[in-house]
């Protein structure tokens, strides 16, 4: 665990070289090894089935994997807390002992003068904790364990705290993301919701969420078909992401921004906003108008298809892992964007080497003209081809007609989107939402603030 967290560490750093636009393939530590087995693809709840109301606000635990399945915060009934002057050691019924320094602790300390009851901010000045501090007294109580500190402060942890935040050793481990990777045959069972459960309660939203992590994009049935009615059911998840193309969206092909999405021309699968250092998390769609031909929209599903990649073409999905891509959006006169630094097409989590984003529009890719050497130019062009080929595979392609009151939320870290060229008029309405607030109403909705603030 060590080498890789250094690994990702030394490839995160190296990542960070602010203020040169460098994409030439860095020789980080292998960071596509550890991305070989980090696409999570495990099986999901069957999309179609609506748990709205068993599913409930807060009901789904989150599922950590503990040294033992049935390890509970319990301590040992054989082996007594002990301290010395540097550290408390806390033996479990499991058989782990967790120590934790005095001043990691004092630090900690949940109370009410410590941590903002309401806020859930520290309000204890940590730098007047001595650094040499040790407790008085340290005991165990039925609900967890207390500690009297010299300078005559008391702390009180609960046992179920001090399991979860051990960390030495760590006693649970956050299993990855549940993801259903999925090909054509997902139009056979759609991941749907009830425009009235999503706008009824919050075990609505979670289900709407939870269908949205798990297949990274749902529909929602039912939306009356207008922008007013859209604009409501996409701020149930969160409040809107502004860009240049405004908040709340209603467009046609009236080149009214300058971005082919405002004309009638075919776009290739792609995500949005790879310009931006952040691209949105996650993108609705509402049709709500046309009369003409084409138009269809499509998706594919960017993490099945880098998975694709990484089996038969790994060393294209090295090169797309590291060769920093840069792009911009500039069409509109009063805006150029750009991120900070140019990014791969595929973003892996720094410390657990998953693949956690696919950034990928071809449209906005800039130019490419600083390499580390020329056979990398070779090389990327070769990747691009292998990862366009992967993508065009219709047994990969989800594509449908979007209809008046169903709208389609996708998560844009993951899902490439498209539509057809089309003909005559063509009336659509969105918005983008932050991946952070996204997840934030995934995390609450699901597993309910108690479970989120004792994680924290
Ligand atoms: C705002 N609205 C969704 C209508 C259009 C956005 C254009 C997105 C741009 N082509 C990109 O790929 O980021
Ligand atoms: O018009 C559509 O169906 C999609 C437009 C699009 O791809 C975009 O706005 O990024």
């Amino acid at each position: 665990m060590a080498s890789r967290r250094t690994a990702a560490i030394a490839r995160s750093l190296s990542t960070g070289l602010a203020g040169r636009r460098v994409f030439c393939n860095h020789q980080a530590r292998n960071p596509w090894r550890e991305a070989i087995r980090a696409i999570s693809t495990s099986p999901a709840p069957n999309p179609g089935a609506s748990d709205a109301s068993a599913g409930g606000s807060g009901s789904r635990k989150r599922t950590f994997n503990v040294t033992k399945a049935d390890a509970q915060p319990t301590i040992s009934k054989h082996h007594k807390i002990t301290f010395d002057d540097k550290r408390v050691s806390v033996p479990w019924e499991e058989g782990k002992t967790s120590t934790f320094q005095h001043i990691w602790l004092r630090d900690h300390c949940q109370c009410a003068t410590c941590m903002h009851p309401q806020t859930k901010q520290r309000q204890l000045d940590t730098f007047s904790i001595p650094l040499n501090i040790r407790p008085s007294l340290v005991e165990p109580r039925d609900d967890g364990l207390y500690i009297e500190w010299w300078g005559d402060h008391q702390s009180q942890y609960t046992w179920e705290w001090l399991h979860r935040h051990s960390y030495a050793p760590r006693l649970e481990k956050y299993i990855s993301v549940q993801r259903k990777l999925w090909g054509q045959e997902v139009a056979n069972d759609l991941p749907t919701v009830k425009y009235d459960d999503v706008m009824a309660s919050d075990a609505g939203v979670a289900e709407w969420t939870s269908k949205i992590e798990t297949y990274g994009f749902c529909f929602v049935d039912g939306v009356p078909v207008t922008p007013e009615a859209t604009e409501e059911v996409v701020q149930r998840i969160a409040h809107i992401r502004h860009t240049h193309y405004g908040g709340f969206w209603d467009f046609t092909a009236d080149l009214k921004m300058k971005d082919m999405a405002y004309t009638n021309l075919a776009l290739p699968a792609h995500t949005d906003t790879t310009y931006f250092t952040e691209p949105c998390g996650l993108q609705m769609f509402h049709l709500l108008e046309f009369e003409g031909t084409g138009g269809e929209s499509l998706l594919v599903d960017g993490f099945r298809a880098a998975r694709m990649l990484r089996d038969e073409k790994p060393e294209s999905f090295r090169t797309l892992s590291t060769v920093r891509i840069p792009t911009h959006a500039s069409g509109n006169e009063e805006v150029s964007i750009e991120p900070y630094t140019p990014f791969p097409v595929f973003n892996h989590h720094p410390v657990t080497g998953e693949l956690v984003q696919v950034r990928w529009n071809n449209e906005d890719r800039a130019t490419m003209d600083r390499w580390a050497d020329l056979e990398d130019v070779e090389k990327f062009y070769q990747a691009i081809y292998d990862w366009n080929e992967v993508l065009k595979r219709s047994d990969g392609e989800f594509r449908q007609q979007l209809e008046p009151g169903k709208a389609l939320i996708f998560d844009n870290w993951r899902v490439l989107h498209g539509r057809g060229a089309f003909t005559g008029h063509r009336r659509m309405c969105g918005a983008y939402i932050a991946r952070d607030d996204f997840h934030s109403r995934l995390r609450l909705t699901n597993y309910g603030r108690e479970e989120i603030l004792m994680g924290l």
